[in-house]
């Protein structure tokens, strides 16, 4: 076939897929209408999940199960905001890696606005402002995020997803040459992030400057020539600043992954996470009795981490499976005492 008649056919389908697309829509919008009657929440992580894995086990042609999730992504996002429209708070500022997870669930139509601190996005969605807050929880490399784990303990939201997102960072300067960079720029995480490039390219004598975020990082860099930002290819772009060296991070698998925060719970998936605060009496064995429950249920546990709220030790605790499914629910039941339920949520990783 030649271009144009290739290019024709492609036409055609592509009039098909938006009849189809506008089709689809027109019953999303009839969705809509029912759950805005009833107060039911839009989004609806399970049913997603449920249509992708079917999808992906129709699919015999050369879409990846990548690209089908990529497509599929972002017609859910378009489709959740013609239902209707929810702001999504994260913690900023625009061009964070909290930004990049945050789109990366609710698509490039959203409308999605930048917090300052991990407790002021639990604020906003607490009080309405916004549906969703996204917030990092943690590091493979620099563990836990205290805030979270306090703001998940003081306010009462739900956790309704998570994402995982590969973490890489840039050298990126103005500077024409290595030897004209008297600063750095960056988050004290990234710095610490990325000791092996600072050491092996002789910047442990350049001043390092610790700002609150990686993209602050990029703008500053941007206004003075005579320094760099480690930061994200994003924000780099974002600040026009040309990218000298990329994925300096130590660790190439450095990931970090993020909570999605609202005030609903989700139903079964059956591909389910559950993530707890325990605050166990401070006598032995306490801990050991509370797992063994677990165990006796053939409940795979995939974290457990001790924390201190409030001057008191809990522990989070994440397991596979859902809250109402009856053997947890038992556990739960028994332990409600000393038990909080952060929230159930479709399992998207298990590594971190
Ligand atoms: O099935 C629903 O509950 C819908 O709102 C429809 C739909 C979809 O586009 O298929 C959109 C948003 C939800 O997150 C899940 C699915």
């Amino acid at each position: 076939m030649t271009l144009d008649e290739l290019r024709e056919k492609i036409d055609h389908i592509d009039d098909t897929l938006l009849k189809l697309y506008n089709e689809r829509m027109e019953l999303v919008h009839q969705v809509g209408e029912l759950k805005n009657t009833t107060g039911a929440p839009i989004y609806r992580p399970e049913r997603e999940q449920e249509i992708l894995k079917r999808l992906k086990e129709h699919n015999h042609g050369k879409l990846t199960d990548e690209a089908i999730d990529a497509l599929f992504l972002e017609m859910f996002a378009v489709a959740r905001n013609l239902e209707r429209p929810e702001a999504i708070a994260y913690l900023g500022p625009e061009a964070s890696f909290t930004h990049q997870a945050a789109e990366s669930k609710f698509g490039a139509m959203s409308v999605y606005f930048p917090v300052a601190t991990i407790k002021g996005v639990f604020r906003e969605v607490s009080n309405g402002k916004a549906k969703f807050g996204v917030v990092p929880i943690e590091n493979s490399s620099n563990g836990i995020v205290s805030d979270t784990i306090n703001c998940l303990n003081d306010y009462d939201l739900k956790i309704i997803a998570e994402v995982v997102v590969e973490i890489h960072h840039v050298l990126a300067t103005e500077a024409e040459n290595i030897k004209d960079i008297e600063r750095i720029y960056s988050k004290d995480i990234a710095f610490g992030q990325c000791q092996n490039f600072l050491s092996d390219f002789g910047f442990d004598e350049v001043e390092q400057i610790p700002v609150e975020s990686t993209a602050k990082a990029a703008k500053l860099a941007a206004e003075d020539p005579q320094s760099a930002a480690i930061c994200s290819a994003v924000a780099a772009k974002i600040y026009n600043l040309p990218v000298l060296f990329e994925n300096i991070e130590d660790n190439q698998n450095n990931r970090t992954r993020f909570f999605i925060v609202s005030d609903f719970e989700n139903a079964p998936s059956g591909n389910d996470k559950t993530s707890l605060l325990v605050k166990l009496p401070n006598k032995p064995g306490s801990l050991v009795e509370f797992l063994n429950d677990f165990e006796a249920a053939n409940i795979n546990l995939t974290k457990i981490k001790s924390h201190i709220v409030e001057g008191v030790s809990v522990f989070f605790i994440e397991f596979n499976g859902h809250k109402d499914d009856p053997k947890i629910k038992e556990i739960i039941q028994k332990h409600k005492d000393v038990i909080k339920v952060l929230g159930s949520y479709v399992k998207e990783t298990d590594d971190i």
